[in-house]
This record gives structure tokens, C-alpha cells and sequence, in this order.
């Protein structure tokens, strides 16, 4: 039976299954992202999360169930129609050949546009806006490929927030980035969150996801383990579950919030993901 869509929802997956070649990866998930909250997804590597952001913006469509935005099916809207209400940042983004910044951030305004209506004021002031945002104004007409990895990120995410849609799905936005800047990309999401829009973010560092977001979801093997609100939700039980992982919880000294520290201990290989005992 499918679950009744909680009233806070914006965007729900129902029942999904993804299979790549006849493989299963995920099989009758269930899940809900709540508006205008910061959801952060964790789990192993490979273990679905890539696949299951790409399954809620439709660039991936379910081999079975359905993604619903608003109440309406994902599968049923218009390319444009759903890339202003919904924007998806993959992982590794492929850059077009030679293009300059100002250029990729006004791909972000494609959806706007009509046959009757190819570039307008908005649109020049929304990519403004997104340039002078993440901080790129200066760099508008540089090319792209001659920025650092974490400069290039910021144009992504310039792009991205040019679309100016409601929810914005972001698959390890802060890879590639410095301490520093992988907090301000924290902090500008959370600004964003702020505004009211909904963000949807995979990360790896368990403890920038217990700082920062409202909402999480555990994924172990293609299947969700455990999904709520951090504090209430993190154990060291649930983290041995997830990861395989043997770490005790304090309280962050800085943040008050649950923080990780993981147990000094020979941790075999990651990919094997067990741990001896002690
Ligand atoms: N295009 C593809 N063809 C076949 N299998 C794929 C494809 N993309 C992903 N997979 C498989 O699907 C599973 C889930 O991959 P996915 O990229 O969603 O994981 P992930 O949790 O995002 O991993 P990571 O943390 O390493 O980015 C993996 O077993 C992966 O090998």
C-alpha cells in the first residue's frame, strides 16, 4: 500500500525501484522530503544515493512507482514545467567545451524561456543575482575550465540558483572544496533553506549533516534504514547499521548537536566495510 503523503511534504517518492541492467539497486523505496527544509542523505558508497536524487528529479525515471511534486506526478509534467519547480546538481557535471561563466549560469534560465520569449529581463537579473550570490561576478567572463575545482562548483551552484525553482537537489555539492568553502556552501544552503526553499543534499561528512540539516535519511543497500530529524534519529547503533561504523555521539561544543567521533580502532579496508574487533 502506499503511504499517505505527510501534510508538510513537497516532494515524495512512492514505492520506487531502479534497476541498471536487470540489477536491482533499489527496490520499494519510501520516502518524503518536507518543504522548505534542509534533507540530507547519507549512506555507503553505492549504496543508492546518487541514483535515488537522479529518481526524484526525473532524470532517472523509477523502473517502478512514482515521484510526486505538490501532489502532482513528476512522470506527467513538461521538461520545463518541472525544471522551474525542481533543480537537480549532479556529481560530476559535464562541462561543455570552452564555455565562460556567465554563459553556463544562463543555462540555468532554459526553463523560463519560450518560443515566443528567449531572454528577458529576469532572466538577466536572475543570473546576475546567481553570479553576484556565489560570488562570481568578477569571473563572468572567464572560461570556465580555467577555474579551480571549488571555483567551478560555485559556478554549478550559480547555475542551479539561477533556475530559481522552489526545490533544489544537490549531490555532494562540497566535494572537491576547502574546509572553509565547504562551509560557506553549507551556510549558503542553509540561507536558502532560510528564504524557503527546500534543499535535498547528499554529503559524506555525517558531522556537517548533523550541523546543518532538519531532516535526514539513512540509506543502507538501496533501502532506507532510518529517516526524521538528526537528534532524534542518530545513535551509535544506527551508525553501526549504516556505515558498519564504531563511533561514540558527544554533544558538538560548538553547535550543541549530536557530533561523531569515531572510535580509534583497525578499520579493515572501507570498501569491505567491517570492523575488527577490538
Ligand atoms: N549507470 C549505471 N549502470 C549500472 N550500474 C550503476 C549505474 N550507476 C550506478 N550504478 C550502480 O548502482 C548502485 C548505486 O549507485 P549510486 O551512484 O546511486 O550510489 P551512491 O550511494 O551515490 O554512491 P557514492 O557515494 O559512491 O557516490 C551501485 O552499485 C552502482 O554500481
Amino acid at each position: 500500500m502506499t503511504p499517505k503523503q505527510p501534510k508538510d511534504c513537497i516532494l515524495q517518492g512512492q514505492e520506487l525501484h531502479l534497476d541498471y541492467a536487470g540489477k536491482s539497486v533499489i527496490a520499494g523505496l519510501n520516502i518524503h522530503i518536507p518543504r522548505g527544509r534542509l534533507t540530507v542523505i547519507l549512506g555507503t558508497n553505492g549504496c543508492g544515493k546518487s541514483s535515488l536524487l537522479k529518481m526524484l528529479s526525473q532524470v532517472l525515471p523509477p523502473s517502478k512507482g512514482r515521484v510526486m511534486l505538490d501532489g502532482k506526478t513528476l512522470a506527467d509534467m513538461g521538461n520545463k514545467e518541472r525544471a522551474r519547480q525542481l533543480a537537480l546538481l549532479v556529481q560530476k557535471p559535464e562541462l561543455p567545451e570552452g564555455i565562460e561563466v556567465q554563459e553556463l549560469v544562463s543555462r540555468g534560465r532554459y526553463p523560463h524561456q519560450t518560443l515566443w520569449q528567449q531572454w528577458s529581463p529576469d532572466d538577466e537579473r536572475a543570473v546576475a543575482n546567481a553570479l553576484s550570490a556565489t560570488g562570481l561576478t568578477g569571473m563572468a567572463r572567464h572560461p570556465v575550465a580555467s577555474l579551480s575545482g571549488g571555483q567551478q562548483q560555485r559556478v554549478w551552484l550559480a547555475l542551479v540558483l539561477a533556475q530559481q525553482s522552489e526545490v533544489l537537489l544537490l549531490d555532494e555539492p562540497t566535494s572537491f572544496l576547502d574546509i572553509r568553502a565547504q562551509l560557506s556552501v553549507m551556510d549558503f544552503c542553509k540561507a536558502l533553506r532560510q528564504q524557503g526553499r527546500t534543499l535535498v543534499l547528499v554529503l559524506h561528512d555525517i558531522n556537517q549533516a548533523l550541523r546543518y540539516a532538519d531532516h535526514l535519511l539513512l540509506m543502507r543497500e538501496g533501502r532506507i534504514l532510518a529517516q526524521g530529524a538528526p537528534t532524534a534519529l542518530i545513535s551509535e547503533q544506527l551508525l553501526r547499521e549504516a556505515f558498519d561504523l564504531d563511533a561514540r555521539i558527544i554533544q558538538d561544543p560548538e553547535a550543541g548537536c549530536p557530533m561523531l567521533i569515531p572510535r580509534v580502532r583497525q578499520y579493515d579496508h572501507a570498501w569491505d566495510r567491517r570492523v575488527r574487533p577490538a
